[in-house]
């Protein structure tokens, strides 16, 4: 089932085809269908959002909203030693994030002249949790708990129903641990369309945040190109890993790590690079035998099929490859790992040594999980408490201080020509009021 690649031997063009994400692959079509969504929800609004929940969920819903009543009912039907779970994740992810709180910056960089920067919360954010094919309660702490530190006054969660029209209790429960009470059941990129263009249930927010698939992911782009004043997190599609090994790693750990994420999604991407042939023979044939004893082996096994198992010549060539394919997540198995964190420069997460799995940082180790991928990470940051802010500056000058820095600011005035510039300051300079 599975061929292994010698980066070395193949052209620079045959290594970049290596690298291409599945999902990119029909783009155009993902495109008009995601652009038709987002048309329908801005004619017809909700009456649209019913119709495809109706399509693509299987439910004939009458109403999107979540209710409190619902979310306590939820609640009380998970067991203790789930809502523990949730609590203790919850808890974990802020003590990571709490730390992330910005220090005010006041700063005189002359004599008289005040700079400060500040930060303001977002007013309203909607948080995109994906449940097309498992709802993912670790994704509502994922967002919840970051838009509850830094405030964000509204808070809106949106979500794919279920064939019974309803929201997992565990994604409920998730969401009244970080205070989030506007809650609808609408999924794909029709939620994200109402997001950002408003229908008479849902009122219009700021920024969304959130995974999901590539129906989700096109929507969000192609709504903060249109929308003025939209913004979204980032590109967070299609789960991906890359596993760095050499002949220390463990087969069967670095097989089940792969594994963990094929299961997300017959678009998602495992790619294994290894020193040693012989560690990737062991993985694939480890590969192979935890597939079978998955209850989501069919997702996973479509999943692989556009796996990639690469033998590289050194640690070196290993990190080049990496760096290339810029993956969402990247485990290091080696004889030293930290020693690779500076070089490793493209990778939304990096987990280090044996005993790392990406599922720890997926639920609990209190990182975030929402992370860029299609080689994002090369310029994109891991989701965190200042996406949930803006920053902005603000300035105070006194007489003397504007005194001071005036010949600078006419000299420059001076060489863009732009002489009304030039009388704001020069008028202020003879000290008269009037
Ligand atoms: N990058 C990250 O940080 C991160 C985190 C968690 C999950 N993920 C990814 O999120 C994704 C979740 O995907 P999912 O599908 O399970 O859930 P999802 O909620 O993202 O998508 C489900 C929705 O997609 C829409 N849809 C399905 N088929 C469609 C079609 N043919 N046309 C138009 N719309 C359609 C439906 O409205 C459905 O409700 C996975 O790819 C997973 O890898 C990524
Ligand atoms: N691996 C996903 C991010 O790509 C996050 C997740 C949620 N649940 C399990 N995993
Ligand atoms: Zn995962």
């Amino acid at each position: 089932m599975f061929t292994t690649t010698q980066w070395s031997t193949l052209s620079a063009q045959a290594q970049a085809a290596l690298l291409m994400r599945p999902a990119i692959a029909d783009n155009e079509t993902l495109s008009e269908q995601v652009c038709d969504i987002i048309s329908q929800v801005r004619d017809k609004g909700d009456e649209t959002l019913l119709a495809l929940t109706k399509k693509f969920d299987g439910i004939a819903l009458s109403e999107l909203t979540v209710s409190q009543q619902q979310v306590k009912q939820a609640v009380a039907s998970l067991s203790e030693s789930r809502l523990a779970a949730l609590e203790k994740a919850y808890s974990q992810i802020k003590s990571f994030h709490q730390a992330q709180t910005l220090q005010e910056i006041s700063v005189e960089t002359s004599p008289g002249v005040v700079c400060q920067l500040k930060s303001e919360a977002i007013d309203s954010v909607g948080l995109y949790i994906p449940a097309g094919t498992a709802p993912l309660p670790s994704t509502v702490l994922m967002l919840g708990v970051p838009a509850q530190i830094a405030n964000c006054r509204r808070r809106v969660l949106v979500s794919p129903p279920d064939s019974a029209g309803n929201i997992a209790p565990e994604v409920l429960a998730a969401a009244k641990l970080c205070g989030i009470e506007e809650i609808y059941a609408v999924g794909g990129a029709q939620a994200i369309a109402a997001l950002a263009l408003g229908t008479d249930s849902i009122a219009p927010v700021n920024k969304v945040f959130g995974p999901g698939n590539s129906y989700v992911t096109e929507a969000k782009k192609q709504l903060s190109q249109q929308v003025p004043g939209f913004a979204i997190d980032m590109p967070a599609g299609p789960s991906e890993v890359l596993v760095l090994a050499d002949e220390t790693a463990n087969a069967q750990f670095v097989a089940a790590d792969l594994l963990s994420q094929a299961e997300h999604g017959s678009d998602s991407q495992v790619v294994l690079v290894a020193t040693n042939n012989q560690i990737i023979e062991q993985v694939q044939a480890a590969t192979l035998a935890q597939l079978s004893q998955l209850s989501r082996k069919e997702i996973a096994k479509a999943s692989l099929t556009h796996a990639r198992f690469i033998l590289v010549d050194s640690i070196e060539e290993a990190v080049e490859v990496s760096n290339q394919y810029a993956p969402e997540h990247l485990i290091v198995q080696t004889q030293s790992p930290r020693d690779l964190v500076g070089k490793l420069r493209n990778a939304g997460s990096i987990f280090l040594g044996k005993y790392t799995p990406e599922s720890a940082g997926d639920y609990a180790s209190g990182t975030n999980h929402v992370l860029p991928t299609y080689g994002y990470s090369k310029v994109v940051s891991s989701l965190s408490l200042a996406d949930f802010s803006r920053r902005y500056t603000v300035q105070e000058i006194s007489q003397q201080g504007l005194a001071a820095l005036a010949p600078c600011l006419i000299e420059l005035t001076d060489a863009e020509g732009l002489d009304a510039h030039q009388r704001a300051v020069t008028i202020r300079l003879d000290g008269q009021e009037d």
